[in-house]
């Protein structure tokens, strides 16, 4: 929406502790636009923290995440509007399907009928159309997750984050999910999305950061990670023997 762009974006010997546990360990690497990045790795290998580090929603105990043209004060509000991330569990107010949407632009600054047509298209974009009156929360599973999504992208956010965005969701919902997944980035937002489910990856990353225990372990084209892992670690979890 703004000139500028907040990529890539920069870890710098990011680590987070909790509990007296590192629980992300070290890690220097740049989210560059253009691929579809994905997270992967088995259950509490640090996937989710990894992306809310990213996100800025918890604050790396140790180094730095930066943003591309960040100013010295961390470059305030602007970059919060640039990005945006949808969680497992959609997060829905109270309020109809294109009530949700319509919020999300409104804090974004834009005015009543420019929301209104913005909200009816992204509802179309993601079949919800027919939905829009409905109480959010009346929505099934796959559809508030459809609706998470209508909302993030109605920002046109520079990069998006998705975590585990199909878990709990029937197989026809997985696939509608990860199309819009595809329109998105089509449209030109960067995906940074977690899992793990492997099939799921080999669908839909250009991409794999691989995670292990809290480590980075590996990074590489999708392709020839999923052909020729290079640690042990990814080995094993590619052939599904990963003992974790
Ligand atoms: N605030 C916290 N305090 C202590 N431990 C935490 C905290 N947050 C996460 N953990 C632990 O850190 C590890 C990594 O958690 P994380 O949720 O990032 O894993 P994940 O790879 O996303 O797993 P899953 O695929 O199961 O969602 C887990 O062992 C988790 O229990």
């Amino acid at each position: 929406m703004s000139a500028g762009t907040i990529l890539p974006l920069r870890l710098e010997a990011v680590a987070f502790e909790a509990s007296g546990r590192t629980l992300i360990e070290p890690v220097t690497l740049d989210i560059t636009r253009g691929p579809r990045s994905l997270l992967l790795g088995p259950n509490g290998s640090g996937k989710s923290l990894f992306l809310r580090l990213c996100h800025g929603l918890i604050r790396p105990s140790r180094g730095r995440v930066h943003w591309k043209g960040e100013g010295a004060n961390g470059g305030g509000r602007s970059l919060l509007h640039r990005q945006a991330m949808v969680f497992q569990r959609p997060v829905m107010l109270r309020r109809s399907a294109i009530a949700n949407v319509e919020y999300a632009l409104k804090l974004r600054g834009l005015d009543r009928d420019a929301r209104r047509d913005r909200a009816r298209e992204m509802l179309a974009r993601t079949g919800l159309a027919a939905l829009a009156r409905m109480p959010a929360r009346a929505l099934s599973g796959g559809e508030q997750q459809r609706l998470a999504l209508a909302r993030a992208w109605a920002i046109e956010p520079e990069i998006l984050f998705l975590d585990e965005p199909t878990a709990n969701l029937d197989p026809a919902a997985v696939k509608m999910v990860e199309e819009i997944i595809g329109a998105i980035h089509a449209a030109g937002t960067k995906i940074v999305m977690t899992t793990h489910d492997l099939v799921q990856a080999r669908r839909l990353a250009d991409e794999i950061i691989f995670l292990h225990r809290g480590r980075v372990v590996e990074r590489r084209e999708a392709a020839s990670f999923f052909s020729r892992p290079e640690t042990e670690a990814a080995r094993a979890f590619v052939e599904g023997r990963l003992d974790w």
